[in-house]
């Protein structure tokens, strides 16, 4: 049984990251001044074109890069700082699978807990449920090329929920999967994380999806500038359509678009 956790606050306030470029030593602005703030168990899809500073929001939140400027609090404690307290707190899943392929999907699954010191027994029985839940309990013992690309997925999908972290980060992470295999993976992804009770944050590219899962849509501009925070649930399904065109119109414009203000 999946245990609900406390969930995290996500607490980005005045966030800056700046990379200098090794051939040219020109800065680049990743990411200009961000506030954004995001309730427990919240679940928000960020939108932006490519270049935006998603990927590198995430490697902060991460705690896989200091912030240039700025903080970052998860659950009032820095990812970068307090680096080791978030190992099984927070979990990713990314567009590649990035399973290990001389471990069998159980191995693969159980090897957050592994790292977290579970006891062995335990490791393969919170491994084997979570496989069940994601339909592969037939497949525990088959290798990665074995699978399907969508079974690789759901075998990540399963490696990150295992741990039940408090924060999700998913990156693209049906992107790459053919319409129908993305629509039933994202439905059970969150479905999942509901029922888990993570603050889980999807980066996407397609409006359709953000809208599909999130509770908000945060859509950025350039240097990851705020362009909307949008509520879904402040627009029915009758007008999903013009909400698509509006996030679609400001990410061209890098500038909100006059229909999102409500
Ligand atoms: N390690 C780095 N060194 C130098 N520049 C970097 C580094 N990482 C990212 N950048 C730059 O920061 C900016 C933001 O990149 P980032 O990967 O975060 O964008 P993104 O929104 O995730 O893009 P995409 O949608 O294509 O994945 C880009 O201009 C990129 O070239």
């Amino acid at each position: 049984m999946a245990r609900m956790n406390e969930g995290m606050a996500i607490d980005i306030a005045g966030l800056r990251k700046v990379f200098r470029q090794t051939s040219s030593g020109d800065e680049i602005v990743a990411i200009n001044r961000l506030d954004l703030t995001i309730a427990p168990r919240e679940l928000i899809a960020i939108v932006g074109q490519t270049g935006c500073g998603k990927s590198t929001l995430f490697d902060l939140l991460i705690g896989l890069e200091a912030p240039s400027g700025g903080a970052i609090r998860i659950g009032g404690k820095a990812p970068f700082g307090d680096f080791d307290y978030f190992r099984g707190r927070i979990a990713t899943v990314f567009q590649q699978d990035r399973l290990l392929p001389w471990r069998s999907a159980l191995d693969n699954v159980r090897l957050p807990l592994e790292l977290a010191g579970v006891p062995e027994a335990e490791q393969k029985s919170r491994a084997l449920d979570w496989l069940k839940r994601l339909g592969l309990e037939r497949f525990a013992n088959a290798y990665p090329r074995e699978l399907s690309g969508g079974m690789r997925q759901r075998v990540a999908i399963a490696r990150a929920f295992v741990v039940q972290p408090a924060i999700l980060l998913a990156d693209e992470a049906f992107g790459h999967l053919d319409e129908v295999t993305a629509a039933e993976l994202r439905t059970k992804f969150v479905t999942l994380a509901r029922e888990s009770g993570s603050t889980a944050i999807l980066i996407t590219h397609q409006l359709e999806e953000a809208i599909a899962v999130g509770d908000r849509i945060v859509v950025f501009g350039k240097s990851a500038s705020l362009l909307a925070d949008i509520r879904v649930s402040d627009w029915p399904a009758a007008e999903h359509r013009t909400l698509r065109e509006a996030i679609q119109a400001s990410l061209q414009s890098n500038a909100p678009d006059a229909r999102l203000r409500r």
